[in-house]
Formats: structure tokens, C-alpha cells, sequence
């Protein structure tokens, strides 16, 4: 018997480099699905949206973060099965935008070295994209 298809979301999601070369991580928070895992700051791509158009909508709403369109880089994609969906992310990374991050939603945040990027307990579909970062930083 095969199961039932699952709902594709898309979500995009960004990681934003400082000049150090550390990468910013937010907790989820209680109360969410996936509560206490570090995640890259990003969020449902909504109808009429371009991923990176959610991106720059996310980092202000959630990090009074402001930068613009020319200043995302595709980097690579997150692809996976959860329980009540499938999840595609683009993520990208942002090395200029202007603004000092805030946790505006309530989330904690985290400037993150990339080699101690597995010291921070992610979303099963964060682990593969951890590479990626080190490899490019
Ligand atoms: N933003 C973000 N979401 C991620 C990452 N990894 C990952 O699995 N997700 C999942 O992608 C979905 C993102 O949706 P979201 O952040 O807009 O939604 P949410 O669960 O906070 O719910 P809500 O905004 O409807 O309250 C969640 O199911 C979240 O668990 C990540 O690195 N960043």
C-alpha cells in the first residue's frame, strides 16, 4: 500500500554572513513544531511572493534586518520528508544588508561559527545544507 501524497512547502530560508564569517541561527520557539532547534531565518514562500522576495520580507519581520534582492546567492537546496509534508528550500546567503539582528518574535539568536554549526541542534532537513556553508566560509 503506498501512502497518500504530501503536500509540498516551500519555504525560503537565508543565511546571513557577517564580516567575521559567522552565520546567523535562530531558535524556533515553544509552543512551534520542531521547537528548540536552530534554524536559518526564512518562512513560507506566500502566493505572488518570489522566494527572494520572502527572504527579505522574513529577515525584516523576524531580525529588523533590512538588504535587497541583488544581495542573496542561491547556495544550495534543502529537499525533505516530513511527516505531514514535503519540504523544498531554497537556501540563500546574504552577506550585505544593514541593521542590527533582533530576535523580533520572541526567538533567540545566534552568531555561529561555521565549524561549530553541529554544536547547534538543527531541523532534519538543515543537517545536509551544514557543507555547503562550511565549504563556502
Ligand atoms: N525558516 C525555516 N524553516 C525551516 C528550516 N528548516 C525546516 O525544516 N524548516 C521548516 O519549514 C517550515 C517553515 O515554516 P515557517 O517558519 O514559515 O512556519 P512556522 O512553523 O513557524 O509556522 P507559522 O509561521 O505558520 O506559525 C517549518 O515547518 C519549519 O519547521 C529552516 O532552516 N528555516
Amino acid at each position: 500500500m503506498t501512502d497518500a501524497p504530501k503536500k509540498m512547502l516551500l519555504v525560503a530560508a537565508c543565511a546571513l554572513i557577517d564580516t567575521d564569517g559567522r552565520i546567523l541561527l535562530a531558535q524556533r520557539p515553544e509552543g512551534k513544531n520542531l521547537a528548540g532547534l536552530w534554524e536559518f531565518p526564512g518562512g513560507k514562500v506566500e502566493e505572488g511572493e518570489t522566494p527572494e522576495e520572502t527572504v527579505v520580507r522574513e529577515l525584516y519581520e523576524e531580525l529588523g534586518i533590512t538588504t535587497r534582492i541583488p544581495c542573496l546567492a542561491p547556495l544550495t537546496f534543502a529537499s525533505h520528508t516530513y511527516e505531514t509534508f514535503h519540504l523544498l528550500m531554497p537556501l540563500f546567503v546574504c552577506r550585505r544588508f544593514d541593521g542590527i539582528a533582533q530576535g523580533r518574535e520572541g526567538q533567540a539568536i545566534k552568531w555561529v561559527r561555521p565549524q561549530a554549526l553541529r554544536d547547534y541542534p538543527m531541523p532534519p532537513a538543515d543537517e545536509p545544507l551544514i557543507p555547503f556553508l562550511q565549504d563556502l566560509l
